[in-house]
């Protein structure tokens, strides 16, 4: 491993002993569904989200934590969705907190560095904002668990921007359709999921757990301004 410094002190790992994990098969969309299900991470009643909205469904990947198998399955979704759209990058970086377990997987599988971004610096230490070793100008792609406005990729990436890093793309498991693709726009971010939640309400209308109807109701609700 070599560790080369730039003009401003930080530093760049290049490592040639790594070499890129393979690629498993392609996940399937109702592949991932199913192990989320079956994990009870789409739970219908009355929630509210970090905006204040009540939603009828709660989305909580946080629960893949505690299954190795599936949360490699749903990092290595987005995966096949970073190679299929040849997105360029030279950091990973996980939204905090509950996407980092998959960006350190997105990390590994890809074979390209991560990088951290703390809710809020702490007062000692270097009291960084970013973790990590990078060069100002390298390209960060954002990695989410779940989208809902899209605010917290936002946040990040105006964090990871003003430490002279550049954003382009963010990627999730699963988009809420929100209204998130049209916010990130705004701030030229390009956002893809692999999962949304019509196909969700889809997929437990399979399951006989939810109606045609029922999921018409739920898309109107969501669709209003929050
Ligand atoms: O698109 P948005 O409207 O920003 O909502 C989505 C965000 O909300 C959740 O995180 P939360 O704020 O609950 O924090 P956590 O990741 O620390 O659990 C989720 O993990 C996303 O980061």
């Amino acid at each position: 491993m070599t560790a080369a410094t730039t003009a401003n002190g930080s530093h760049t790992i290049e490592d040639a002993t790594l070499t890129k994990t393979p690629l498993a098969a392609p996940v399937q969309e109702t592949e991932l569904f199913e192990e989320l299900y079956q994990m009870q991470c789409f739970r219908t009643g009355e929630f509210f989200l970090k905006s204040g909205q009540m939603t009828p469904i709660y989305i909580d990947l946080r629960r893949i934590m505690s299954s190795p198998r599936i949360l490699r399955m749903a990092a290595q979704a987005m995966c096949d969705k970073i190679v299929a759209k040849n997105l360029k990058f030279d950091y990973v970086v996980g939204v905090p907190y509950a996407a980092l377990p998959l960006a350190t997987l997105v990390s590994d599988i890809l074979n390209v560095p991560m990088l951290m971004k703390r809710k809020e610096a702490k007062a000692y230490g270097t009291k960084q904002l970013i973790e990590g070793v990078y060069s100002p100008g390298g390209t960060v792609l954002l990695v989410e668990d779940v989208v809902t406005s899209g605010e917290s990729i936002r946040e990040t990436a105006e964090a990871i921007r003003k430490e002279n890093l550049l954003v382009h793309d963010a990627i999730a498991v699963l988009d809420r359709q929100q209204g998130a693709t049209a916010n990130l726009a705004k701030d030229e971010l390009n956002f893809l999921s692999f999962l949304t939640m019509e196909g969700v309400l889809d997929g437990m209308i399979r399951k006989n757990e939810m109606t045609e109807e029922r999921k018409h109701e739920i898309i109107a609700h969501l669709a209003k301004p929050f």
